[in-house]
């Protein structure tokens, strides 16, 4: 049985993820196979399309316990469809995605829930926040909605959940009253926030380019946060977020909060390594991704 719970909200802005396998022409080694107990989520051969536009074409990778995965690309690449359908907020046209080594069949919100279950989180790039609800209704937004937890205890795990993203006192403020800084982090805060049932669940939070739109400083204090709530080595039982997958087109972001890097061009995995192997890649398209060049295989109509 699938034990997954996603906290994503469906807000209304949201916006919108790769590990073992490469496609397409470029010769790229396989990553060694994973025991499916290791690996929390993993795309095989996804398709996804909108109308006439085919977005994933064949997407295959895995995201293991304990990783830090950052999903790179081109814009319009997929790469938030992906942490969608990761999330289980959208399906795929086609081919599989197995959740901690059981396919998924439906979305997230049609899977049975139990203790000890894969909580996943998705923060969307906007934040994503209900402007008409204070930040203590918005982090708590899930468990007042779909629990039957007493408000008291709602106002306590929603004050744990700010303390972690480094908020204190904030509760009462409307998200106008905020920094866009502040913001990112009371998203952060409602996609880590976890009823007593799902305490001792593992986590595994999806971040959609966390840091759009922040100064450099905003920027390194998100990444820093995203860093430290990371808890690779929490046993599943101890709870905790043992992996996270990270969206981004931030230099600063990959450097400072993502060990592993998973590329995404034309709808397939092109190219997956650590972050030191991306800076010493020669592949011709991972080089100009990151040079930002004009030339090369990836072409901007
Ligand atoms: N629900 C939808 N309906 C129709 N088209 C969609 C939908 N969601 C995404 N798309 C389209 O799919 C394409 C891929 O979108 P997606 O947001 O996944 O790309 P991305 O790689 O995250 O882009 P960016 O880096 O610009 O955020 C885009 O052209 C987008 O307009």
């Amino acid at each position: 049985m699938l034990a997954c719970r996603t906290v994503a909200l469906l807000a209304p802005d949201p916006h919108l993820a790769p590990v073992r396998s490469v496609s397409g022409s470029l010769d790229i080694p396989l990553l060694p196979a994973q025991s499916a107990s290791e690996t929390l989520i993993e795309f095989r051969d996804v398709y996804k399309s909108f109308g006439d536009k085919h977005i994933l074409r064949g997407a295959s990778f895995c995201v293991r316990r304990g990783e830090a995965v950052g999903i790179i690309g081109g814009s319009g690449t997929g790469k938030s469809t992906t942490l969608r359908i990761a999330a289980g907020l959208l399906q795929p046209d086609a081919g599989q995605v197995l959740v901690r080594g059981v396919e998924r069949v439906g979305l997230m919100a049609d899977q049975p829930d139990s203790d000890g279950a894969l909580v996943m989180g998705l923060v969307f790039q906007s934040a994503a926040l209900f402007d008409s609800l204070t930040v203590g209704e918005n982090v708590g937004f899930l468990l007042l909605e779909h629990s039957k937890l007493p408000k008291t205890r709602i106002k306590k795990l929603v004050a744990a959940a700010l303390r972690k993203v480094g908020l204190r006192g904030v509760e009462n403020l409307m998200p106008s009253e905020l920094s866009g800084g502040m913001k990112k982090r009371v998203a952060l805060a409602r996609a880590i926030i976890r009823d007593d049932q799902h305490a001792q669940a593992e986590q595994l939070i999806m971040y959609d380019e966390p840091t759009a739109g922040l100064d450099p400083v905003a920027s390194t204090v998100v990444e820093d946060l995203i860093r430290g709530m990371h808890t690779p080595t929490s046993a599943r039982s101890r709870g905790g977020i043992t992996s996270y997958m990270v969206v981004t087109h931030q230099h600063s972001t990959i450097r400072r909060a993502v060990d592993r890097l998973i590329f995404l061009n034309d709808g397939k995995v092109v190219w997956q390594g650590t972050v030191k192997e991306f800076d010493a890649c020669d592949v011709p398209i991972v080089r100009q991704f990151a040079s930002g060049s004009l030339d090369g295989p990836i072409t901007y109509v």
